[in-house]
Parts: structure tokens; C-alpha cells; sequence
């Protein structure tokens, strides 16, 4: 029987806000509680994809561009072992810059909201757990991320700027489930990254956030703190369990276990709801 599949996108069209070392860890986490977890680059920067170990991304010969170039001209798609790379806990579709074109080939698709949708539909069949990294824009890719998504997890920097941009997020998804693009779509909440309580400016921010969408949006209880050893383990093309693991000194350990237990408890935050 085919298994149920949570499909989230990971959106936030402001750049830097840890979507993606929120997607890789987030997946690494989901796998380690035993879920089955696909993670996709929707993003031609390829950050993902490196992230996950490949060094020279525009060396693939089939990525996520492959499969959209193939489905707007309605050619067969490739199979899922030709374009799935592995990990120990996740699976990937990575991308490189080829996905720019993409961009592009969408403007004049037939059908151009479900591209990546009719993908997924096909390659997520053995997965508990799909998980999209978005590019920082909200043009036809993220839209397509929004059309295929069961949930929407938007990672949010506690800056000066971030307020703005979720409502003009949140306007995008009102816009996608009113044009019928995918009326189920579902918030599942706003997660807090680069998390300094210690700072005056963050816990302001934090509590903007709550009051500004605290009654209309679920904020996840998980916050990601920022640490600098979150960087160097998305420099290492680690998860940041795998960089505490490495360590054998006490001491830094102790510098990346709170962002270990963080996206530990996130993923159980998503299980359990
Ligand atoms: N919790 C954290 N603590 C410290 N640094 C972090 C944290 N999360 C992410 N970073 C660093 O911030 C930078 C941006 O993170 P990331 O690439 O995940 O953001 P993004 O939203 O995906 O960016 P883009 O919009 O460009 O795709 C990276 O250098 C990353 O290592």
C-alpha cells in the first residue's frame, strides 16, 4: 500500500533565514525518529545540494531541472534511482543552476502552477516526508513548492525586516488557496531562527512576531539558536547531529547541542501534530 506522504515547503522569500539548513537538519531529524524523508532543491544556488555532500552541483547530469524540463515538454520522466541521491537519513533531488532556466521555461507552461506537483505525485510514493527548499523569491518555483505542499513551515531570522515579509508571504498563500492552486494548503507555523534570547533586539523582535501573528499563525515552540557551529556544519556538508557526534571534547559538544535538540524536537513537533 502506498504510504502517506506530509509534503512541506520551506518558504520564506527573504534570503539568509535558514531555510535551508532548516530543511536539511529538519530532514536529518525526521530520519533519525525512523521517517522516510525526501528532501528536494528548489533553489539554483544548489546550497541544498551541497549541503548534502555534492561539491560541484552543476557537474549532475539529472537534477530537479531535468524533471521540470521534462514535464513541461510532457516527456516521460526519468527513473527515481537515475536523479535520488542518498544520505544515511535523507534522500535528495538536488538542483544547480540550470533551475534559473526553469524559471523561465514556467512563464508559458501549460499547467504551470502543477509542474513539480505531477513530479512529486510520482517520485514520493516510498517517503513519510517531503520536504522543499525554497529559493528566496516568491515567483513560479516557490508558487509550484505552494502547489505541491501539504504544509508550509516558513523559518523566520528575528530581524528588523522580518515582519513585512511574512505578510506579504502570508498574502501569497491566501492567493494560492483562493485562485484554487491548492485550496488544502495548510500553515503549519512560523519557526524561529538565529535565536539569541540573550539579545535585547531579538526578544523584541520575538515578541512582535507574536503579537503582530501569535493568534493567526502557530509559532513552533522549537527555536533554532544561533550558533556558529550550525554554519560550520552546513560548511562541512554535515547535519549538525552528525558535527556534535564527531566532536569528542566535552566543550564542543557543548557548543551545538542546543541547536541539536532544537530541530530534535521540531521534527517531534511535526510528528506528533
Ligand atoms: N542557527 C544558525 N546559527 C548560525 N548560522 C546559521 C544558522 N542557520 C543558518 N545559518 C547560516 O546562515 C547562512 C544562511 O543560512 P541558509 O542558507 O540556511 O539560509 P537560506 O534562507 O536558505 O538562504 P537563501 O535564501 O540564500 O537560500 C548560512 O551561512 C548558514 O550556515
Amino acid at each position: 500500500m502506498e504510504k502517506k506522504c506530509t509534503t512541506i515547503a520551506i518558504v520564506n522569500q527573504k534570503g539568509g533565514v535558514g531555510k535551508t539548513t532548516s530543511t536539511y537538519n529538519l530532514g536529518w531529524e525526521l530520519g533519525k525518529l525512523g521517517k522516510k524523508v525526501l528532501l528536494v532543491d528548489l533553489d539554483s544556488q544548489g546550497n541544498l545540494t551541497m549541503q548534502s555532500g555534492v561539491q560541484r552541483p552543476d557537474e549532475l547530469r539529472m537534477t530537479i531541472s531535468t524533471l521540470m524540463t521534462k514535464s513541461i515538454y510532457d516527456e516521460e520522466l526519468p527513473a527515481k534511482e537515475e536523479v535520488i541521491l542518498h544520505k544515511e537519513l535523507v534522500d535528495l533531488l538536488p538542483s544547480n543552476i540550470e533551475l534559473s532556466n526553469v524559471e523561465i521555461q514556467l512563464v508559458n507552461a501549460t499547467m504551470r502552477e502543477f509542474v513539480l506537483k505531477g513530479i512529486l505525485d510520482e517520485y514520493k510514493t516510498d517517503y513519510d516526508y517531503v520536504l522543499i527548499d525554497c529559493m528566496p523569491s516568491l515567483l513560479m518555483l516557490p508558487i509550484n513548492a505552494l502547489a505541491a505542499a501539504d504544509l508550509v513551515v516558513i523559518p523566520v531570522a528575528p530581524e528588523f525586516w522580518a515582519v513585512k515579509g511574512i505578510e506579504a508571504l502570508f498574502n501569497t498563500i491566501k492567493t494560492v488557496k483562493k485562485k484554487h492552486i491548492n485550496r488544502k494548503l495548510v500553515i503549519g507555523g512560523i519557526l524561529i531562527t538565529k535565536y539569541t534570547p540573550k539579545l535585547k533586539s531579538t526578544k523584541e523582535m520575538e515578541n512582535i512576531i507574536m503579537d503582530v501573528f501569535g493568534e493567526r499563525i502557530h509559532v513552533y515552540d522549537s527555536k533554532i539558536p544561533s550558533l556558529s557551529k550550525v554554519a560550520d556544519a552546513g560548511k562541512l556538508s554535515l547535519s549538525v547531529r552528525e558535527l556534535h557526534d564527531k566532536f569528542t571534547i566535552k566543550r564542543e559538544k557543548e557548543s551545538i547541542i542546543k541547536a541539536v535538540e532544537a530541530y530534535e524536537s521540531l521534527a517531534k513537533e511535526l510528528v506528533e501534530n
